[in-house]
Parts: structure tokens; C-alpha cells; sequence
């Protein structure tokens, strides 16, 4: 019970729709502190709208989010200050200056104590007094990027952060993410479609289609599973896929005894080959 209180995300049966249409659906997860979860899924599938409530701008139909023990809709100031959020786009503010924006946020921050890790806005390389207004796409996401994490939050949220970078940029954004979190046991959920970048990054992932989670594994089921990743071509048949393990142990998904005999589809052993797999 004490662990369960001290988690820093715990969702319990989520449920959220936008004008009686249900996006998500009965969604149970918890972070445990300083992992490094996974949100893949489909577009629409609903990971920005899982985010949202996440971080209390969205207000669940059903269900329980809680950051630290507390409602996400009611988070005290000093758990707001643990948070960074990178979201997709960074809109609005273009009459700032960067230096202007970073001075203006770092002087409304709740804990005021906390000293500022440069390596971010190294990492960026952005001139201080570049107009917001004529940043390029990937210019201003890595200005939301140094907004989000140059104080050192506990917990960091990152909806697609690296979709507009370039691969260098994308390349040592990741890297410098790894080492922050090994170095601070920060806990961190990123959703991306870069499943490459995940599979560099993340040890835990949570496959979201359709506004349901239809599978979180860690690194180490997704190493067993990968050695023979099996699919069944049949649609009437819905989701199934099979994983076989060298030690001949089976990881299964939706299978079921109507599968029996069926030829199977081999796929290559990756997180693309399940990721497709178990969303088509
Ligand atoms: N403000 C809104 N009003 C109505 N419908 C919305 C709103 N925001 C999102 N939706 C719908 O909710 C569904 C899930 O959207 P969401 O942005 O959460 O998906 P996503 O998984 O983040 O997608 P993507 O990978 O494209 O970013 C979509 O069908 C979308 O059209």
C-alpha cells in the first residue's frame, strides 16, 4: 500500500472520450520510479490524450491518475515542480526572444533552488536572441526540450519530442536523455513513433490501439520474445501472435485454440515486426 502511494504515476481504469466518444478505454498503468517506459500506438490511438490527464489538463470520465500519491487534477505546487512536459508542438510565445522565454519561465519555476543542468541548452545550441517567430520546426522543439528538462525534473513527459529533430540532433537528445535519467533515476514516459529510439531508450513498453493497452512487456519479454515471432494471417481471427523462447517457453497474445494449425507468418524478431503485428 505505502509503495502503491509513493509511485510516481499510477492510472487506474482511465477512461476519457471527447463529446461522448470514448478514446480510452479501462486503462491501468503504473511507473515505477526511475523506469523508462514506452508509449507506442497508431495515430489517434489516444497517447496525447492519455498524457493530458496525466498531467491534470485533461479531466478523466472514469477513473483514478495519480502523480506521487496525489490527483493529477489537484497537484500540490511542489509536485508540479517535479514535472517536465515537452509536448508535440511548442505554439504560441513567438513574440518572445528565446532568451526572453527561458528567463521568463525559469523565473515563475516553484522550487527556485534548483540549479540548471546546461547540458540542455548545449545540446540545443539555440542564440538567446533569435526571435520564437523565426525558429525552424526542430528549432523551437528543442527550445520546448530545454524548457522541459533543464532543471532536472523527477518525472519527465515526452509527447513525440523528437519527431521534428534532425538525426544528429535526435541522436544526442537521446543519449544525453539516457545518461540524465541513469545519473538522477529520473522516471520518464515517452511516446514516439521512432521505435528504434525506444528500443535504444526504454526498458518498459506499452502498446496502445484503439484507446487500449493490448500489451506492456519489459526489455527483457521483448528479448525473449523476439527469437520467434510468429502471426497468424487470418483477420477474422483478430489479434494473436505467438513468441517462442529458445528454452521452447511461449509468450502468446490473443491466441486461441482456432489458431491450431493455421500457417503461421514468421516475422522478424524486432518491436517494429510486434509493434505492426499487434496493431493492424
Ligand atoms: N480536443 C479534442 N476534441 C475531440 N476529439 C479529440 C480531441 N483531441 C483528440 N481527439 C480525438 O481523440 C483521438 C485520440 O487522439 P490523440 O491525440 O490522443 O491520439 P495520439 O495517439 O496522440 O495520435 P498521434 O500519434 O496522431 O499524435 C483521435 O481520434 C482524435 O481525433
Amino acid at each position: 500500500m505505502v509503495a502503491a502511494m509513493t509511485l510516481p504515476v499510477d492510472i487506474n481504469q482511465l477512461s476519457k472520450g471527447y463529446d461522448r466518444k470514448p478514446v480510452l478505454e479501462n486503462i491501468s498503468l503504473a511507473l515505477p520510479q526511475g523506469s523508462i517506459t514506452a508509449l507506442l500506438g497508431p495515430n489517434g490511438a489516444g497517447k496525447t490524450t492519455l498524457l493530458g490527464c496525466l498531467l491534470g489538463l485533461l479531466v478523466p470520465d472514469k477513473g483514478r491518475v495519480s502523480l506521487w500519491g496525489e490527483s493529477a487534477g489537484d497537484l500540490s505546487a511542489l509536485s508540479r515542480s517535479r514535472i517536465g512536459f515537452v509536448p508535440q508542438t511548442l505554439t504560441g510565445l513567438t513574440w518572445f526572444r528565446v532568451g526572453e522565454l527561458l528567463d521568463y519561465f525559469a523565473a515563475y519555476r516553484d522550487n527556485p533552488e534548483a540549479a540548471e543542468d546546461k547540458r540542455w541548452a548545449d545540446w540545443a545550441g539555440l542564440d538567446r536572441k533569435s526571435r520564437i517567430s523565426a525558429l525552424s520546426g526542430g528549432e523551437r522543439q528543442r527550445l520546448a526540450i530545454v524548457l522541459a528538462l533543464r532543471f532536472s525534473p523527477d518525472l519527465l513527459i515526452l509527447d513525440e519530442p523528437v519527431a521534428s529533430l534532425d538525426p544528429q540532433a535526435r541522436h544526442d537528445f537521446i543519449a544525453l536523455l539516457h545518461e540524465t535519467a541513469r545519473q538522477r533515476g529520473a522516471t520518464i514516459l515517452l511516446s514516439s513513433h521512432i521505435l528504434s529510439d525506444l528500443e535504444r531508450l526504454c526498458s518498459r513498453f506499452v502498446i496502445l490501439s484503439r484507446g487500449r493497452i493490448v500489451t506492456a512487456f519489459e526489455d527483457e519479454d521483448l528479448q525473449r520474445s523476439i527469437r520467434h515471432l510468429a502471426h497468424a494471417p487470418d483477420a477474422a481471427l483478430g489479434l494473436s501472435i505467438m513468441a517462442q523462447a529458445a528454452d521452447g517457453s511461449v509468450w502468446v497474445k490473443g491466441w486461441t485454440p482456432a489458431h491450431e494449425g493455421l500457417s503461421l507468418e514468421r516475422l522478424p524478431g524486432d518491436l517494429e515486426s510486434l509493434f505492426l503485428a499487434l496493431t493492424r
